[in-house]
Parts: structure tokens; sequence; C-alpha cells
């Protein structure tokens, strides 16, 4: 029997309307409405749709948001004074600098990623990227969880597939994916989300020399690789869960990580690519600013 499809866009739209009823309640118990703002630099095509999603979804969920557009040609200090700029005013909730920043072979000027991300307000930081936030879900007290990863949570739980006493191999170790989705099942009990946790996990990557035994082994398996389907059925043990969070265009096609038709036949629910984790991490974004607004508004 071919796996079940798991809708992350259904569940993405299930989020989004229970995060814009939250926010209809905060600006009804008079406060502003939550803002995010957000920083593009250069004009790559894929973060330029990602950002007017982002835009798109907030102003669905009666978030406001603002956009700051910078040229690929834009310095450190420039970026880093626009981040101050964004840190100290009041009105902004939630801040993200869009990744990836230009290459120098794409008309940048070598901005150190780290150093940007370092910069941000912890209290504004919606991607939950900087030191602070990670430290906190790494000592299992997260302020926010990371948007993919969190979605990841969500879409498990929402359709009832346990990670307690489970096995997960997830296959990169990114920070903005692999390694926070790693520590998060691995949590206590349900630190990091509704009750998905204590999970065995294990972190595999391109290097992991004995790759397919290690994933054959994974009662859930997450592939996070960026390699255009990587996964291969014969990676996967019949019955194992595969969420698949890779975006990769091949040829004017978007494919994940996983090679889904034959990973279908052998798995028993798959994420497939698009509509699948995809839509979830923007979701998760609305979630953080409304999360980072309330803890403003608090004082916090
Ligand atoms: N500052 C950040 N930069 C990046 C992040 C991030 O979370 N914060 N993640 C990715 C890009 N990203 C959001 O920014 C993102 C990627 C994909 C999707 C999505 O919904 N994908 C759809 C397909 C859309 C398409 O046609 O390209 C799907 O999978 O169904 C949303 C957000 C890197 N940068």
């Amino acid at each position: 029997m071919p796996a079940t499809r798991l809708d992350g866009k259904k569940i993405a739209s299930e989020i989004r309307s229970e995060v814009a009823a939250d926010v209809e309640t905060f600006v009804s118990g008079g406060n502003h409405p939550p803002q995010l703002a957000a920083v593009l630099v250069g004009e790559d095509p894929a973060s330029q749709v990602y950002v007017r999603n982002k835009e798109r979804a907030c102003a669905k969920a009666g978030i406001a948001s603002r956009l700051d557009r910078m040229p690929a040609a834009t310095t450190q200090a420039e970026l880093l004074a626009k981040v101050a700029e964004l840190n100290s005013d009041p009105a902004v909730s939630g801040i993200l600098v869009q990744l990836p920043l230009p290459s120098k072979a794409n008309g940048g000027t070598g901005i150190d990623e780290r150093a940007v991300l370092d910069a941000i307000d912890p209290i504004k930081d919606v991607d939950a990227f900087s030191p602070v936030n990670v430290g906190l879900l790494m000592q299992g007290r997260p302020r926010f969880l990371p948007c993919t990863p969190h979605g990841i949570v969500q879409l498990l739980h929402r359709t009832g597939i346990e990670t307690s006493g489970k096995h997960v191999v997830v296959v990169g170790r990114s920070d903005i994916v692999g390694k926070p989705m790693a520590m998060m099942l691995a949590q206590k009990d349900s630190t990091c989300g509704p009750a998905v946790a204590n999970a065995t996990v294990t972190i595999a990557h391109s290097r992991t020399s004995n790759l397919t035994e290690i994933c054959r082994q994974a009662d859930i398996l997450i592939a996070a690789v960026g390699r255009p389907e990587m996964i291969t059925a014969d990676m996967i043990q019949p019955g194992a869960v595969v969420i698949d969070v890779g975006i990769n265009r091949v040829e004017d096609k978007l494919v994940g990580d996983v090679a889904f038709d034959e990973a279908e036949a052998v798995a028993s629910a798959i994420t497939p690519v698009p509509g699948g984790v995809g839509p979830l991490t923007i979701a998760m974004l609305l979630h953080n600013t409304l999360m980072a607004a309330k803890m403003q508004a608090a004082g916090k």
C-alpha cells in the first residue's frame, strides 16, 4: 500500500487560522497588531518569492509587515546598521534577515551571516537563529522555536505520529534545520512542542560512511541535506515515516531530498515537495511573531 501523504499545506492553513484568531484577541485587548520586519539583501529569485509569501501570510493573519530591500552590494556595516535600527524600533515585533545572503559570486560583499544573525535582538528573533535562542533551546527552556523544525513537530503531532521511544534519523546538520530538529525531538517530554519528544536521535550527513544502513534503522527519517533525491527507497525501513525538508530546483521542477515515487512505495507516511514541510515554515513564523509581540507587550 502506498504511504499516506502528509499534507503540510492543510496543516499550515489550520495553524495560520489559529494564529489569526489569536492576533484578533490580542488586538482586541488594546494592543497594536504585531509587526514583522523582513530584510532582503540582493535579488535571489527564490528568496523574493519566500519574502512575498511571508508578507501575504502576515496580511491574512492580521500581522503588519514591512520589507526592507537592500542591494546585493550592501556591506556588512550597512546591514548591521539596518538590524540595529529595527532592534530599536518599538513598532517592530519580529525581525528576520532572509537567507542566504548574496555570495561574492552573486554580487555580494562577503557579509558574515553569523555576525548579522548575532546582532538581532533575541526578543525579536522570530527565526530563532540567534545564539541566545539556540542556547535556550539546547537547555530545554526554549523561547522561540526555529520555524522549520517547529513546523515538523506540529506536523507529526497533528497527524498523530508518536515520537517517544522512536529512533529518528536526521540527515543534515544545518543550524537552521538539522541541529535544532535533532535537539527538539530528543528533549524530555513536551519541552519543544505538544507531546513530540523523547525520541532517540541520530544525526547523519553527507559524509556519514554507512548512511544507508543508518537511515534504514529509522522509524522516522528526516531528510534535510539539500541534495535532490538523495534518499532512495533502499535507505528507508519499510513502514517508516519520511519527512522531506529539501526544496531543490532541478530543471524548473521542485524536488525534495527524497526520491518521492520510490520512497512512497516503502514508507507508511511521507511529506510531498511541494506542499509538505515548506508551508509550515511560514505558519510557524507567524506564530513566533505573535509570540514576540505578546512578550514585548508584557515587558518581558
Ligand atoms: N531567514 C530565513 N531564511 C530562510 C528560511 C527561514 O526560515 N528563515 N528558510 C528557507 C526559505 N523559506 C523561508 O524563508 C521557505 C522555503 C520554502 C517555503 C515553501 O513554502 N515552499 C513551498 C514551495 C514554494 C516554491 O514554489 O518555491 C513548498 O515546499 O510547498 C517557505 C519558506 C531558507 N531561508
